[in-house]
């Protein structure tokens, strides 16, 4: 038997897409995998700031298709860039052990973390989520729209004249860049954005077989959070143009989900934080949803 992986072919999704299959393989010794790669339009259009295209699914669209047409078998993404639901026919089967969820912060050198940035420096980010956070602590700063990968984004400190920049620890650590980290923000400061840090293992839905193939790597824990921090994205029903966060801790068999949700100019900002057993996970990210949208009304 041989399964066909499908991965974008950035670095940081090939780097994602080697370490599921090593994990596979190694409770799955008797099967081969084959990693294709595939192209989405989020790889083509590079230019247009992220706020602006708004839709989620622009990185995944061309690789579901695949799945669906029986190209490959399995794709891999980071969660956090699925829309909130799947085409028919797909689902999702195991998640894996989830990365570290913090966002960070990686400066120009001489600076060691926010506090210590003059007035008026210059951050890049592209996120709505992370610029109205930012703000919210350090209304002085100057937020400069980027776009491009990792390592683009940490090159644009010096061809932009940045003061530095903020990205997700995940996929830094992923790629080995964990030196170049100046500061892991704090919950408290920048909320993640739902279910950042954890990887996505999407298949056919009538693929029973691999289901319980797949299912050998997967984390109960991950998958609560998980479950908690997409109802939250999915009850407000919100895309790229807007600032929406949710992390979830467990502890024991209660989980407390913390959100955070704003309007598109960033005027209002409001958090809110609830907790239930975990058996009712997806009801608690629906819940504070639907709170959240009362207290904004029409807007
Ligand atoms: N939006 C792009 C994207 N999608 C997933 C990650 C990092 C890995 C992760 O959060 O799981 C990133 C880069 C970033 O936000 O810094």
């Amino acid at each position: 038997m041989k399964i066909k992986v499908g991965s974008r072919g950035s670095k940081l999704a090939l780097t994602q897409t080697r370490w599921v299959v090593d994990k596979l393989k190694e409770k799955n010794p008797n099967i081969d995998f084959e990693i294709k790669i595939i192209r989405t339009k989020g790889d083509k259009i590079k230019d247009i700031p992220l706020d602006k295209i708004g839709d989620k699914g622009l990185f995944v669209k061309e690789i579901e298709n695949a799945l669906l047409k029986g190209e490959i078998d399995i794709a891999i993404h980071s969660m956090k860039d699925m829309p909130s639901s799947l085409p028919t026919g797909l689902k999702f089967a195991s998640i894996p052990k989830r990365e570290d969820a913090r966002d960070v912060l990686i400066l120009k050198e001489g600076y060691s973390d926010l506090d210590s940035l003059p007035r008026g420096a210059k951050i890049g980010t592209g996120s709505k989520r992370r610029k109205y956070q930012l703000l919210n602590y350090r209304d002085d700063l100057e937020i400069v729209p980027i776009r491009g990968n990792i390592e683009t984004r940490i090159e644009k400190i010096k061809t932009q004249n940045l003061d530095g920049v903020v990205l997700a620890a995940a996929g830094i650590k992923r790629l080995g860049l964990e030196e170049k980290i100046s500061m892991y923000l704090p919950n408290e400061i920048i909320l993640p954005s739902p279910s950042q840090g954890a990887l996505a293992l999407e298949i056919r839905e009538d693929d029973k077989q691999l289901e319980d193939m797949i299912d050998s790597i997967s984390s109960k824990q991950a998958c609560i959070q998980v479950k908690a921090e997409r109802a939250f994205l999915k009850g407000v029903n919100g895309g790229c143009h807007i600032p929406i966060g949710a992390y979830a801790t467990i502890n024991g068999d209660e989980i407390i989900l913390d959100t955070l949700f704003g309007d598109e100019d960033g005027k209002k900002l409001v958090r809110k934080t609830k907790s239930s057993k975990i058996s009712e996970a997806e009801e608690l990210g629906l819940e504070l949803a639907k709170t959240v949208l009362e207290e904004f009304g029409d807007e």
